[in-house]
Protein backbone atom coordinates (compact mmCIF):
# COMPACT_ATOMS: atom_id res chain seq x y z
CA UNK A 1 0.00 0.00 0.00
CA UNK A 2 1.54 3.47 -0.75
CA UNK A 3 1.03 6.07 2.29
CA UNK A 4 0.24 9.45 1.63
CA UNK A 5 2.77 11.83 2.11
CA UNK A 6 1.38 13.29 5.26
CA UNK A 7 2.08 9.83 6.93
CA UNK A 8 3.78 9.95 10.73
CA UNK A 9 7.19 11.63 10.78
CA UNK A 10 7.08 13.26 7.60
CA UNK A 11 5.60 16.84 8.65
CA UNK A 12 8.48 16.97 11.35
CA UNK A 13 11.44 15.75 9.15
CA UNK A 14 14.41 18.85 8.85
CA UNK A 15 16.66 17.69 6.11
CA UNK A 16 20.05 18.38 7.35
CA UNK A 17 23.08 18.15 5.14
CA UNK A 18 24.60 14.90 5.78
CA UNK A 19 27.76 15.26 3.40
CA UNK A 20 28.85 16.68 0.38
CA UNK A 21 27.28 15.84 -2.94
CA UNK A 22 29.39 15.05 -5.84
CA UNK A 23 29.37 15.06 -9.88
CA UNK A 24 26.65 13.31 -11.57
CA UNK A 25 27.23 9.53 -11.54
CA UNK A 26 24.06 8.26 -13.97
CA UNK A 27 21.95 9.95 -15.96
CA UNK A 28 19.04 8.74 -17.46
CA UNK A 29 18.24 11.06 -20.64
CA UNK A 30 14.53 10.87 -22.04
CA UNK A 31 13.72 7.17 -21.55
CA UNK A 32 10.90 5.72 -22.83
CA UNK A 33 10.06 1.77 -22.52
CA UNK A 34 7.04 0.12 -23.58
CA UNK A 35 4.98 -3.89 -23.24
CA UNK A 36 3.63 -3.99 -26.21
CA UNK A 37 0.59 -1.53 -25.90
CA UNK A 38 1.46 -0.48 -22.37
CA UNK A 39 3.65 2.06 -22.06
CA UNK A 40 5.73 1.78 -18.74
CA UNK A 41 8.33 4.88 -19.10
CA UNK A 42 7.45 8.08 -21.34
CA UNK A 43 10.27 10.39 -21.77
CA UNK A 44 11.83 10.03 -18.68
CA UNK A 45 15.27 12.18 -17.42
CA UNK A 46 16.80 12.66 -14.43
CA UNK A 47 19.91 12.01 -12.58
CA UNK A 48 22.20 10.07 -9.86
CA UNK A 49 24.63 12.44 -8.27
CA UNK A 50 27.79 10.53 -6.52
CA UNK A 51 27.22 9.68 -2.39
CA UNK A 52 23.68 11.06 -3.03
CA UNK A 53 20.86 8.64 -1.73
CA UNK A 54 18.31 9.14 -4.51
CA UNK A 55 14.24 7.65 -3.93
CA UNK A 56 12.40 6.75 -7.29
CA UNK A 57 8.52 7.17 -5.35
CA UNK A 58 5.15 7.01 -7.40
CA UNK A 59 1.91 4.83 -7.12
CA UNK A 60 1.60 1.41 -8.09
CA UNK A 61 2.04 0.88 -11.60
CA UNK A 62 4.11 3.91 -11.70
CA UNK A 63 7.01 2.68 -13.83
CA UNK A 64 9.67 2.46 -10.78
CA UNK A 65 10.69 -1.04 -10.97
CA UNK A 66 11.24 -0.63 -14.34
CA UNK A 67 13.32 2.28 -14.33
CA UNK A 68 15.58 0.43 -11.87
CA UNK A 69 15.54 -2.40 -14.64
CA UNK A 70 16.87 -0.18 -17.37
CA UNK A 71 19.18 1.20 -15.02
CA UNK A 72 20.66 -2.28 -14.31
CA UNK A 73 20.73 -3.47 -18.19
CA UNK A 74 17.87 -6.03 -18.00
CA UNK A 75 15.11 -3.62 -19.85
CA UNK A 76 16.29 -2.34 -23.05
CA UNK A 77 14.29 1.25 -23.42
CA UNK A 78 12.89 1.67 -27.00
CA UNK A 79 14.26 5.77 -26.73
CA UNK A 80 16.62 7.45 -24.87
CA UNK A 81 20.10 6.43 -22.92
CA UNK A 82 21.89 6.09 -19.66
CA UNK A 83 24.72 8.13 -19.18
CA UNK A 84 27.02 6.07 -16.59
CA UNK A 85 30.70 7.68 -15.34
CA UNK A 86 30.62 10.31 -17.97
CA UNK A 87 29.73 8.28 -20.96
CA UNK A 88 27.00 6.86 -23.03
CA UNK A 89 26.22 3.31 -21.46
CA UNK A 90 25.20 1.02 -24.56
CA UNK A 91 23.10 -1.61 -24.35
CA UNK A 92 24.02 -3.99 -22.14
CA UNK A 93 23.41 -7.63 -19.99
CA UNK A 94 22.58 -7.14 -15.91
CA UNK A 95 25.84 -8.51 -14.96
CA UNK A 96 27.83 -6.06 -17.69
CA UNK A 97 26.37 -3.41 -15.55
CA UNK A 98 26.73 -5.10 -12.28
CA UNK A 99 31.11 -5.70 -13.32
CA UNK A 100 31.15 -1.71 -14.31
CA UNK A 101 29.77 -1.03 -10.66
CA UNK A 102 26.13 -1.49 -10.55
CA UNK A 103 24.49 -3.68 -8.07
CA UNK A 104 20.82 -4.11 -6.69
CA UNK A 105 18.26 -6.18 -4.45
CA UNK A 106 15.02 -7.18 -5.73
CA UNK A 107 11.56 -6.71 -4.39
CA UNK A 108 11.02 -9.92 -3.74
CA UNK A 109 14.27 -11.52 -1.84
CA UNK A 110 16.05 -13.04 -4.56
CA UNK A 111 18.38 -15.83 -2.74
CA UNK A 112 19.87 -19.07 -2.52
CA UNK A 113 17.82 -20.18 0.28
CA UNK A 114 19.33 -23.63 0.91
CA UNK A 115 22.83 -22.05 1.22
CA UNK A 116 24.09 -20.33 4.55
CA UNK A 117 24.35 -16.40 4.75
CA UNK A 118 28.06 -16.59 4.37
CA UNK A 119 27.75 -18.43 0.57
CA UNK A 120 24.79 -16.21 -0.33
CA UNK A 121 27.31 -13.26 0.52
CA UNK A 122 29.82 -14.80 -1.23
CA UNK A 123 27.72 -15.29 -4.33
CA UNK A 124 28.16 -11.25 -4.51
CA UNK A 125 32.38 -11.83 -5.12
CA UNK A 126 31.96 -14.16 -8.25
CA UNK A 127 32.32 -11.66 -10.81
CA UNK A 128 35.48 -10.48 -8.79
CA UNK A 129 37.13 -13.41 -9.20
CA UNK A 130 39.91 -14.20 -11.32
CA UNK A 131 40.01 -18.16 -10.90
CA UNK A 132 37.75 -19.68 -12.51
CA UNK A 133 35.99 -23.07 -10.70
CA UNK A 134 38.86 -25.61 -11.86
CA UNK A 135 41.67 -23.35 -10.59
CA UNK A 136 39.71 -22.95 -7.35
CA UNK A 137 39.30 -26.74 -7.20
CA UNK A 138 42.71 -27.40 -7.04
CA UNK A 139 42.87 -24.68 -4.47
CA UNK A 140 46.30 -23.44 -3.95
CA UNK A 141 49.15 -20.56 -4.46
CA UNK A 142 47.51 -17.75 -6.21
CA UNK A 143 43.99 -19.19 -6.36
CA UNK A 144 44.51 -19.39 -2.17
CA UNK A 145 45.56 -16.00 -1.46
CA UNK A 146 42.18 -14.87 -3.94
CA UNK A 147 40.09 -16.75 -2.05
CA UNK A 148 41.09 -15.45 1.55
CA UNK A 149 41.38 -11.78 -0.02
CA UNK A 150 37.56 -12.26 -1.20
CA UNK A 151 36.96 -13.79 2.26
CA UNK A 152 38.08 -10.91 3.95
CA UNK A 153 35.95 -8.37 1.96
CA UNK A 154 32.96 -10.32 3.17
CA UNK A 155 33.90 -10.75 6.91
CA UNK A 156 34.01 -7.07 6.83
CA UNK A 157 30.75 -6.70 5.05
CA UNK A 158 29.58 -9.27 7.64
CA UNK A 159 30.84 -7.31 10.63
CA UNK A 160 29.04 -4.32 9.03
CA UNK A 161 25.56 -5.63 8.86
CA UNK A 162 25.55 -7.36 12.16
CA UNK A 163 24.64 -10.50 11.05
CA UNK A 164 27.75 -12.47 12.68
CA UNK A 165 25.16 -14.87 14.44
CA UNK A 166 24.07 -16.44 11.47
CA UNK A 167 26.30 -16.52 9.37
CA UNK A 168 26.40 -20.67 9.12
CA UNK A 169 22.54 -20.37 9.10
CA UNK A 170 20.98 -21.25 5.62
CA UNK A 171 18.66 -18.15 4.40
CA UNK A 172 15.01 -19.61 4.07
CA UNK A 173 15.17 -20.27 7.82
CA UNK A 174 15.28 -16.81 8.38
CA UNK A 175 12.46 -14.29 9.16
CA UNK A 176 11.92 -11.53 6.06
CA UNK A 177 13.63 -8.92 7.82
CA UNK A 178 16.79 -10.85 7.99
CA UNK A 179 16.60 -12.13 4.80
CA UNK A 180 16.80 -8.60 3.61
CA UNK A 181 19.69 -7.97 4.82
CA UNK A 182 21.85 -10.74 4.06
CA UNK A 183 20.36 -9.53 0.23
CA UNK A 184 22.30 -6.04 1.20
CA UNK A 185 24.98 -7.95 1.88
CA UNK A 186 25.43 -9.88 -1.07
CA UNK A 187 25.17 -6.44 -3.05
CA UNK A 188 27.61 -4.72 -1.21
CA UNK A 189 30.08 -7.52 -1.42
CA UNK A 190 30.24 -6.68 -5.12
CA UNK A 191 31.47 -3.50 -3.85
CA UNK A 192 29.26 -1.34 -6.14
CA UNK A 193 29.34 2.51 -7.19
CA UNK A 194 25.71 2.37 -7.38
CA UNK A 195 23.77 0.72 -5.16
CA UNK A 196 19.64 -0.04 -6.56
CA UNK A 197 17.19 -1.13 -4.03
CA UNK A 198 14.08 -2.40 -4.73
CA UNK A 199 11.85 -1.62 -1.94
CA UNK A 200 14.18 -2.34 0.84
CA UNK A 201 11.69 -1.70 3.50
CA UNK A 202 8.98 -4.02 2.11
CA UNK A 203 7.01 -6.46 4.81
CA UNK A 204 9.43 -5.35 7.54
CA UNK A 205 7.80 -4.41 11.00
CA UNK A 206 8.95 -1.05 12.66
CA UNK A 207 12.05 -2.00 14.63
CA UNK A 208 13.49 -3.33 10.96
CA UNK A 209 12.56 -0.85 9.18
CA UNK A 210 14.47 1.00 11.55
CA UNK A 211 17.73 -1.43 11.37
CA UNK A 212 17.48 -1.28 7.53
CA UNK A 213 17.32 2.49 7.68
CA UNK A 214 20.20 2.65 10.25
CA UNK A 215 22.47 0.35 7.69
CA UNK A 216 21.57 2.11 4.40
CA UNK A 217 22.76 5.41 5.91
CA UNK A 218 25.65 3.67 7.14
CA UNK A 219 26.18 2.25 4.08
CA UNK A 220 26.52 5.77 2.26
CA UNK A 221 28.04 7.50 4.83
CA UNK A 222 31.14 4.97 5.81
CA UNK A 223 31.36 3.35 2.25
CA UNK A 224 30.42 6.71 0.17
CA UNK A 225 28.20 4.38 -1.87
CA UNK A 226 25.49 5.92 -4.00
CA UNK A 227 22.02 4.41 -3.72
CA UNK A 228 19.08 5.15 -5.69
CA UNK A 229 16.01 3.09 -4.04
CA UNK A 230 12.28 2.41 -4.79
CA UNK A 231 10.27 2.58 -1.38
CA UNK A 232 6.66 3.17 -0.40
CA UNK A 233 6.96 4.27 2.96
CA UNK A 234 6.86 8.16 2.73
CA UNK A 235 8.42 8.26 6.48
CA UNK A 236 11.71 6.61 5.30
CA UNK A 237 11.72 7.93 1.62
CA UNK A 238 11.58 11.74 3.23
CA UNK A 239 13.96 10.94 6.02
CA UNK A 240 17.24 9.25 4.59
CA UNK A 241 16.87 10.78 0.42
CA UNK A 242 18.94 13.20 -0.54
CA UNK A 243 16.41 13.84 -3.54
CA UNK A 244 13.40 12.49 -4.40
CA UNK A 245 11.92 11.87 -8.04
CA UNK A 246 7.99 10.70 -8.52
CA UNK A 247 6.84 8.65 -11.07
CA UNK A 248 3.14 8.72 -12.60
CA UNK A 249 2.12 6.60 -14.79
CA UNK A 250 5.33 5.85 -16.31
CA UNK A 251 5.87 10.15 -16.86
CA UNK A 252 8.45 12.20 -14.33
CA UNK A 253 5.99 14.03 -11.74
CA UNK A 254 8.63 15.91 -10.10
CA UNK A 255 12.53 16.13 -9.23
CA UNK A 256 14.01 17.48 -6.45
CA UNK A 257 14.68 17.65 -2.45
CA UNK A 258 12.43 15.86 -0.26
CA UNK A 259 11.13 19.47 0.80
CA UNK A 260 9.80 19.94 -2.84
CA UNK A 261 8.36 17.32 -3.31
CA UNK A 262 6.28 17.35 -0.66
CA UNK A 263 5.45 21.00 -1.50
CA UNK A 264 4.49 19.80 -4.80
CA UNK A 265 1.06 19.74 -5.67
CA UNK A 266 0.71 17.90 -8.92
CA UNK A 267 2.51 15.37 -6.02
CA UNK A 268 0.06 15.91 -3.73
CA UNK A 269 -2.88 15.37 -6.43
CA UNK A 270 -1.06 11.82 -7.52
CA UNK A 271 -0.95 10.55 -3.77
CA UNK A 272 -4.35 11.45 -2.83
CA UNK A 273 -5.88 10.44 -6.21
CA UNK A 274 -7.10 13.22 -7.69
CA UNK A 275 -8.30 12.58 -11.45
CA UNK A 276 -6.57 12.68 -14.56
N1 LIG B 1 7.77 -7.41 -18.20
C1 LIG B 1 6.64 -6.70 -18.35
N2 LIG B 1 5.75 -7.03 -19.30
C2 LIG B 1 4.62 -6.31 -19.49
N3 LIG B 1 4.30 -5.21 -18.75
C3 LIG B 1 5.16 -4.84 -17.78
C4 LIG B 1 6.37 -5.56 -17.53
N4 LIG B 1 7.03 -4.94 -16.51
C5 LIG B 1 6.26 -3.90 -16.14
N5 LIG B 1 5.13 -3.83 -16.91
C6 LIG B 1 4.07 -2.82 -16.81
O1 LIG B 1 4.69 -1.57 -16.78
C7 LIG B 1 4.01 -0.71 -15.86
C8 LIG B 1 4.99 -0.24 -14.78
O2 LIG B 1 5.32 -1.36 -13.95
P1 LIG B 1 6.42 -1.30 -12.81
O3 LIG B 1 6.50 -2.65 -12.18
O4 LIG B 1 7.66 -0.71 -13.34
O5 LIG B 1 5.75 -0.27 -11.79
P2 LIG B 1 6.10 0.04 -10.26
O6 LIG B 1 5.99 1.51 -10.10
O7 LIG B 1 7.40 -0.58 -9.92
O8 LIG B 1 4.92 -0.70 -9.52
P3 LIG B 1 4.87 -1.36 -8.03
O9 LIG B 1 4.98 -0.23 -7.06
O10 LIG B 1 3.52 -1.98 -8.00
O11 LIG B 1 5.98 -2.34 -7.95
C9 LIG B 1 2.83 -1.50 -15.31
O12 LIG B 1 1.70 -1.18 -16.08
C10 LIG B 1 3.27 -2.94 -15.52
O13 LIG B 1 2.15 -3.78 -15.66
Amino acid sequence: MVETLASEGVAEHQSAPRKKIGETLLRADNITLAFGGVKALTDISFEVREHEILAIIGPNGAGKTSMLNVINGFYHPQQGRIMYLGAERRAMRPHLAARQGIARTFQNVALFKGMSTLDNIMTGRVLKMKSNIFQQAIFWGANQREEIAHREVVEKIIDFLEIEAIRKTPVGRLPYGLQKRVELARALAMEPKLLLLDEPMAGMNVEEKEDMCRFILDVNDEFGTTIALIEHDMGVVMDISDRVVVLDYGRKLADGTPDEVRANQDVIDAYLGVSH
